[in-house]
């Protein structure tokens, strides 16, 4: 007879039978408040995971959330999903909103309202359809800032060029998304950016430093031990609002004055749609102005460092963008599907060094993760740093080896490629994001040799964006 214990299911362990996070919640918010954040959060939950196991309960600041780290539970936890997933809402920028009483874009809503935005956005923004419209775009400036390069190198007696490429890649992923967003060129790539353009990256940057310390605390407490940062942080967003609300100005005025001839970017077509208000037209470009500098800036930056340190790598990436360049020179948009290599090399950034490090949400309704009870209503979060580097999901995880992504041998089910997220709420500018990236590194690759004398692995730290700690010296060099 087939033993008891194999014929019934495992009784579900309840809630609380879940191991706890062992440090004390005071101790926690001491350390929160001392270090103005928590930069190394990744660090200490992947030190959490290798002594408690894949799952663990945190009692942080308010609730109980539960910490994830294993690809079949997220695949679980999208099977419970409705059809609103929710987030929990990042506090201070509500604050910020709800103070200047301006409306909310699709990451800081939840329920029908983020599903009717999210459903009117996603066909300008991340639809295939869309994405063959905006490609041209950034093919033009991904072929200038390659064009800026190539003149400075040729300039030099030794026809290299050595530099921190950090503040370069900020000026191309500011200048593509903002001509895929508004249909306007900052001209930041041949010219000192103007003083609007500085404040605003600078804005963008106090405004995460500063995000990280305010979320991580209670209101009632923060509001007394960190009012500099709830200062500095509204100051932040002014001056990001101020930005934004210029090139909405702009563009308001120019569609006014005439219907345009041909495609101007997203904020073009959802103003001529009319289907959504302009103040939300305005808040949601305000999240996809703000949101798509930093979180491609790095996995840039970060691709071509990897590269350098891996020549073989590039070599191999090099040769598959020139095999394809003359068909991508004719149609920008196969690059999506003739580099799947260099697709590869991005997904294993991603993996590595996951700028959206954290995903979370609100389970809608009881769920059983890991033989565990989890009642809806509560808060789970997915460390795709973890998730990332586990040896059971990745073999030899610190090794960057795009080739990992290809083999057919290893079923790909595809919760291992995570970094935009999961399901109907995942990343709305992953098409957009993907394009620059691809589109820079195609055309930089097929012209320069990249190299570095760093060999240390980037030590990344949390700031809201995950992000390196420095950038290392490249040295580019022209081929031929
Ligand atoms: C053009 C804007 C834009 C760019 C560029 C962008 N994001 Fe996002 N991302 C968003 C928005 C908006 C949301 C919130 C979507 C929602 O809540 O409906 C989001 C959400 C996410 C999430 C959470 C998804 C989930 O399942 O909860 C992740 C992870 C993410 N982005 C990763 C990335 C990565 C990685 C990059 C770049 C390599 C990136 N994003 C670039 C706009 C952008
Ligand atoms: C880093 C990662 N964090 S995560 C995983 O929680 O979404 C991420 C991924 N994609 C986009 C972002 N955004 C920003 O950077 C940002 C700035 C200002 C505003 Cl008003 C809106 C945003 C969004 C959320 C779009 C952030």
């Amino acid at each position: 007879a087939v033993l008891a214990s194999e014929a019934a299911p495992k009784t579900v362990r309840p809630f609380e039978a879940i191991p706890l996070y062992p440090g004390n919640k005071w101790m926690w918010m001491l350390q929160v408040w001392r270090n103005q954040g928590s930069e190394n959060l990744h660090m200490e939950l992947h030190r959490t995971f290798q002594e408690l196991g894949p799952i663990f309960r945190f009692s942080g600041g308010g609730q109980q959330v539960v910490w994830l780290m294993l690809p079949e539970d997220v695949a679980r936890l999208q099977t419970t999903e409705d059809l609103q997933p929710q987030r929990m809402i990042t506090t201070p920028w509500l604050m910020y909103r709800q103070h200047r009483r301006q409306k909310c874009g699709v990451f800081l809503m939840n329920g029908p309202e983020w599903r009717s935005q999210r459903m009117a956005l996603n066909p300008e923004v991340l639809s295939p359809q869309a994405m063959r419209k905006f490609i041209p775009m950034v093919d033009k400036v991904a072929r200038e800032f390659t064009q800026v390069l190539r003149s400075k190198v040729e300039q030099n007696a030794r026809g290299s060029l050595t530099l921190d490429m950090m503040p370069k890649l900020f000026h191309y992923t500011m200048e593509a998304s903002n001509m895929v967003i508004f249909g306007e060129r900052l001209g930041l790539l041949r010219h000192t950016p103007s003083p609007g353009s500085q404040n605003f990256l600078l804005s963008l940057k106090t405004m995460f430093m500063s995000t990280v310390p305010l979320m991580s605390l209670p209101l009632r407490l923060s509001r007394w031990v960190s009012a500099a940062t709830w200062q500095e942080h509204f100051k932040a967003w002014d001056c990001i609002y101020k930005h934004v609300n210029s090139s909405m100005e702009k563009i308001y005025q120019e569609l006014s004055l005439g219907r345009p001839q041909h495609y101007s970017g997203i904020v073009a077509e959802l103003m001529t749609q009319a289907e959504m208000p302009l103040d939300s037209i305005r808040a949601n470009s305000i999240e996809l102005v703000t949101g798509s500098v930093d979180t491609t800036t790095y996995p840039l930056l970060l691709t071509l460092y990897e590269l350098a340190r891996n020549p073989q790598v590039q070599q191999a990436v090099r040769e598959e963008s020139l095999a394809a360049q003359a068909l991508v020179s004719e149609q920008p948009q196969k690059v999506m599907t003739e580099l799947p290599l260099l697709r590869a090399a991005l997904k294993e950034t991603l993996r590595l060094y996951p700028v959206g490090v954290f995903v979370d949400r609100r389970v809608s309704s009881d769920v059983v993760l890991r033989n565990y009870h989890i009642p809806a209503g509560t808060p789970v979060k997915v460390s795709l740093y973890s998730l990332g580097r586990n040896p059971n999901t990745f073999p030899r995880p610190e090794r960057y080896h795009p080739q990992r992504w290809l083999d057919k041998r290893v079923p790909r089910n595809t919760f291992q490629h995570l970094g935009f997220g999961f399901g109907v709420r995942q990343c709305l500018g992953r098409r957009l994001a993907e394009v620059e990236m691809v589109l820079l590194l195609h055309h930089v690759l097929k012209d320069f040799l990249v190299e570095t004398l760093v060999r240390e692995d980037p030590k990344m730290i949390y700031h809201f964006v995950l992000q390196p700690s420095t950038s290392p010296l490249l040295t580019f060099r022209t081929i031929n």
